[in-house]
């Protein structure tokens, strides 16, 4: 059976039932007209690097892994098969798994920095991630990782995109050093976001940081208004 034919015989069906309370109108959605940011998810709300670690070092006891402390570049299944090659795909296999996305924690004052960003006057926040190409899970982990976190309103905010160069906003908060695509002149101004991965790097442009959500996110707002 195709992996469209599972979903809609099993788990969209099952799962829906769930966000029932979802399906009715939003009080969210729109635009304020005001400031626009884009605030990715994996790395920056939801903690990758850590879910990675835990659910690789439980389904492969066996094998070497990568603390976070030694992680290095923003690809883990590239750091993976420099280890050992064949720990690339084994790599892969963990969020390319049933539950590897629901089951991420949010980073620490993340869930609480966005839902007050979104507060703020003359401010549109929306999450902005990439989902893997096999899609069995991730898109569908996404939202309802969002819903369970932010509730069912925050899942007018989603944009889900391989490519966040083409999305217009003022602000793009994400881990990921390089964000390239089909946009050369993207209109956001790219905020790295510290992670394990990126915290050692020196970019080749200047590019403003936000160390973490203790960090002082309110002037990085501030000084686009
Ligand atoms: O080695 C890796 C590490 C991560 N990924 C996937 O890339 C995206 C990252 O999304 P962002 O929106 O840039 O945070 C995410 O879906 C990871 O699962 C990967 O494919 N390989
Ligand atoms: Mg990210």
């Amino acid at each position: 059976m195709s992996a469209i034919g599972k979903l809609l015989k099993g788990q969209w069906v099952q799962r829906g039932l769930a966000s029932a309370n979802c399906r009715s109108m939003s009080s969210r959605g729109g635009s304020s007209g005001g400031l626009r940011v884009l605030v990715d998810m994996d790395g920056v709300l939801a903690d990758f690097e850590g879910g990675f670690l835990k659910k690789f070092q439980a389904r492969y006891p066996n094998e070497p892994c990568i603390s976070l402390e030694d992680r290095r570049g923003f690809w883990v299944s590239a750091q993976y098969g420099q280890l050992r090659s064949d720990l690339c795909e084994k790599a892969i296999s963990i969020w390319e798994s049933k539950n590897f996305f629901i089951e991420l924690e949010p980073l620490p004052g993340a869930v609480e920095a966005v839902k007050e960003m979104s507060q703020l006057k003359n401010t549109d926040v929306f999450i902005c991630t990439s989902p893997i190409k096999k899609f069995t899970y991730c898109p569908y982990e996404k939202y309802a990782w969002v819903e369970k976190h932010f509730g069912c309103d925050f899942l007018e905010q989603m944009i889900l995109t391989r490519d966040k160069t083409i999305v217009s906003a003022d602000l793009l908060i994400d881990d990921r050093p390089d964000i390239t695509g089909a946009e050369t002149r993207p209109s956001w101004e790219h905020i790295l976001f510290t992670s394990c991965h990126n915290k050692h790097l020196t970019p080749n442009q200047p590019i403003r940081r936000l160390h973490s959500w203790a960090d002082d996110w309110r002037a990085i707002l501030d000084s686009k208004r």
